[in-house]
């Protein structure tokens, strides 16, 4: 499988303090990689050096093989590479399909130009509307974004990341403060819309975790302890001490 997402020797300090200490890892074309680890082990911090929003004290990512050293966070969205974040980032007075063709707006590069937004206007309307047609938002089309339910708001995130076209999603938390039904709506929903993309995505929610992804990195103190498939990482004893076993234990 060729990489999607290829890091190498990537490190981070916060003054002197070194919280991504080295960490390897490539994540295939078309695969699901779940980032798991306990709170404040790095996991934040991994995305935003990934996507460019803090630079790496050293090391490289690169991204279907480009090198993204010096990239701004929009110059590596435009490379197809999209995230969302912990907390949700709608804009709520704005209608839910406003919300998406927006991000569509952006995405495309055509902030700038009124003639050009003018001209492409049908375009951009109908692939907004399939984008809410894939996050079941269509009856809610034409509402503030703010007077959706919680999942439904997350949703319109997960929308709004997808919307730009990008191969490589990164979702960060999906299923935060969600109940089991909700977590099960997000779910079947990330499911759908990352079919045949690659999907990275750092999640608490073990249900999830196991549920979705091919292969997960367990990521303890700014290094990655394991990488593997599911049940390779639900076994090895090292990711059992420093994280899953209690883990577990707390979910039953
Ligand atoms: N901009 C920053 N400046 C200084 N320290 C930071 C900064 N961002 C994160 N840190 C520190 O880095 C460490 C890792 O934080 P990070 O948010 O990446 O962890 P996390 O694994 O995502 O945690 P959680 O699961 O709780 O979200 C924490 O000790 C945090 O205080």
């Amino acid at each position: 499988m060729t990489a999607a997402l290829e890091i190498a020797g990537l490190r981070k300090s916060f003054g002197k303090t070194e919280i991504i200490r080295g960490v390897d890892l490539s994540v295939g074309n078309g695969e699901r990689h779940a980032i798991i680890g306990p709170n404040g082990a790095g996991k934040s911090t991994l995305f935003n050096l990934i996507t460019g929003r803090f630079p790496p004290s050293s090391g490289t990512v690169r991204l279907h093989s480009h090198d993204l050293t010096g990239l701004a966070p929009f110059q590596i969205n435009r490379m197809g590479l999209s995230r969302s974040f912990q907390i949700t980032n709608i804009f709520p007075r704005m209608t839910v399909f406003e919300n998406v063709r927006c991000s569509l707006l952006w995405s495309r590069g055509y902030r700038y130009s009124f003639w050009n937004i003018v001209s492409r206007s049908r375009d951009l309307t109908e692939a907004a509307d399939e984008i809410l047609e894939q996050i079941n938002l269509t009856q809610r089309r034409n509402l503030p974004a703010g007077v959706l339910s919680y999942a439904e708001q997350r949703a319109l995130e997960i929308g709004i990341t997808i919307a730009g076209g990008a191969n490589v999603i990164m979702l960060d938390e999906p299923t935060a403060g969600m109940s089991h039904s909700e977590t099960d709506y997000i779910v079947d929903l990330i499911r759908q819309v990352t079919d045949n993309k690659t999907l990275i995505m750092v999640e608490h929610d073990m249900g999830v975790v196991f549920g979705l992804a091919d292969r997960i990195s367990v990521l303890v103190y700014g290094e990655i302890i394991a990488t593997g498939r599911p049940e390779e990482v639900r076994a090895n004893p090292r990711v059992q001490e420093a994280y899953l076993g209690a883990v577990l234990e707390a979910e039953h």
